[in-house]
């Protein structure tokens, strides 16, 4: 198979000093898959600890980037779904067993194959564990089974629509799971990447929406994107105040942090669902306070390939875009201090041409 010699940022090493330009491989489009020349590529936190290494698992080169748009240039000879000049996205995954129930099911975020869903990037290339290591949308062009990539739908401009496909899916999934619905008392703790979509989504789901944050500064960005009420979580009293109040909590902090202060914010059967912090939380849970009022404490990830359509055809329907920051490709680890220092309004989406034009 030709190799397509393709423009990328990754990171070399573990001992992380940022990202830098690298040459990666691509190839033709086989039966079933479709060329993608990248148009657009958000900036998710997630991209940031795979490039530490924060999760141990971390394969370098490592080239993040899963919230990717582009334009459809090539597609194999059993593609039916997509041709040349549409627009189109990609998640998270790019592959999954297809064989297992959930799969089956459309949930193949949940994949139970040998090594479970094949990621955008870090990812073995193929379900059933070979090859090496696969690589993102920080890149000029990728290549991806059509049944992987999404349509975007006409209405929603393609400068900001990248976030949808993975922290627009990542908090969609869970409201849904849960059922959130009109009326239902709902907080989201965290108003960065995640959390400002998981409002947005909420509020079109018809909840009475609370941002849980620690910055004061971010109330009329909060009240702007459709949030009822702000909470502090540094205000000792308001949190106090709020006790057993929510039905559904959706937590996107992604440091450690003690999950009991949440769960005491549930009412009676309410869950708080952790989509951020993907390890231990800081403190133990305390059962006690879980089983006083048969409250839930969960976690979910990323969400199936249908649904992930289904959350872009919603914010199309609903006039939902995320809230975007353009940078180009060589600001990218500018962009990776600014995240880690809290200062994220409140996606950064790559410029792909940035990295075309590069020498
Ligand atoms: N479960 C999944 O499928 C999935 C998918 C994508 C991302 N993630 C994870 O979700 C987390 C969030 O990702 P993101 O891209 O939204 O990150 P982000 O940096 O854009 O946003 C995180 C926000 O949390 C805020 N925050 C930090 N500590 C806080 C605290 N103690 N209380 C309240 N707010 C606090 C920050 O100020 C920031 O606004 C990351 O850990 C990421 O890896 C998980
Ligand atoms: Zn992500």
């Amino acid at each position: 198979m030709e190799a397509i010699k393709t423009k990328a940022y990754g990171a070399t090493n573990s001992i992380f000093n940022g990202l830098a330009p690298m040459e990666i491989e691509r190839h033709a489009p086989q039966a079933d898959e479709v060329h993608i020349d990248i148009l657009y590529c958000g900036v998710c936190h997630s991209d940031l600890h795979q490039a530490k290494n924060d999760w141990g698992n971390t394969i370098y080169p490592c080239v993040p980037g899963h919230e990717v748009v582009g334009r459809v240039t090539d597609v194999g000879s059993a593609v039916t779904k997509f041709k040349a000049g549409d627009i189109v996205g990609v998640g998270c995954m790019i592959d999954s067993c297809g064989q297992c129930q959930p799969c089956q099911h459309g949930e193949e975020n949940y994949c139970q194959g040998p090594v479970s869903w094949t990621a955008t990037y870090n990812g073995p290339m193929k379900p059933d564990g070979s090859g090496t290591n696969t690589f993102g949308g920080y890149s000029t062009n990728m290549t991806v089974k059509e049944s992987f990539v999404l349509r975007i739908p006409d209405g929603l401009d393609i400068n900001a629509v990248a976030p949808i496909l993975c922290a627009g899916i990542t908090t969609y999934s869970p409201l849904k799971h849960w059922k959130v619905k009109a009326g239902d008392q709902v907080g989201v703790v965290g108003l960065g990447g995640l959390g400002h979509m998981a409002v947005k989504l909420a509020k079109a789901l018809g909840a009475n929406v609370t941002a849980i944050t620690t910055s004061k500064d971010k109330q009329a960005d909060a009240e702007a994107m459709g949030a009822d009420k702000v909470l502090f979580s540094t205000d000792a009293d308001a949190m106090k105040q709020h006790e057993a109040s929510f039905s559904f909590i959706l937590n996107t902090i992604p440091d450690k942090y003690d999950i009991n202060d949440y769960v005491n914010l549930l009412n009676l059967d309410g869950a708080v669902v952790a989509v951020g912090l993907l390890g231990e939380y800081k403190k133990p849970l305390n059962n006690m306070d879980v089983a006083k009022f048969r409250r839930t404490v969960a976690g979910s990830i990323i969400g199936g390939i249908a649904e992930t359509q289904e959350v872009l055809d919603f914010c199309a329907q609903h006039n939902i875009l995320p809230d975007v920051e353009m940078i180009r490709m060589q600001d990218i680890n500018k962009a990776f201090d600014k995240m880690m220092d809290k200062e994220v309004r409140y996606r950064y989406v790559i410029d792909m041409q940035s990295l075309k034009d590069a020498e």
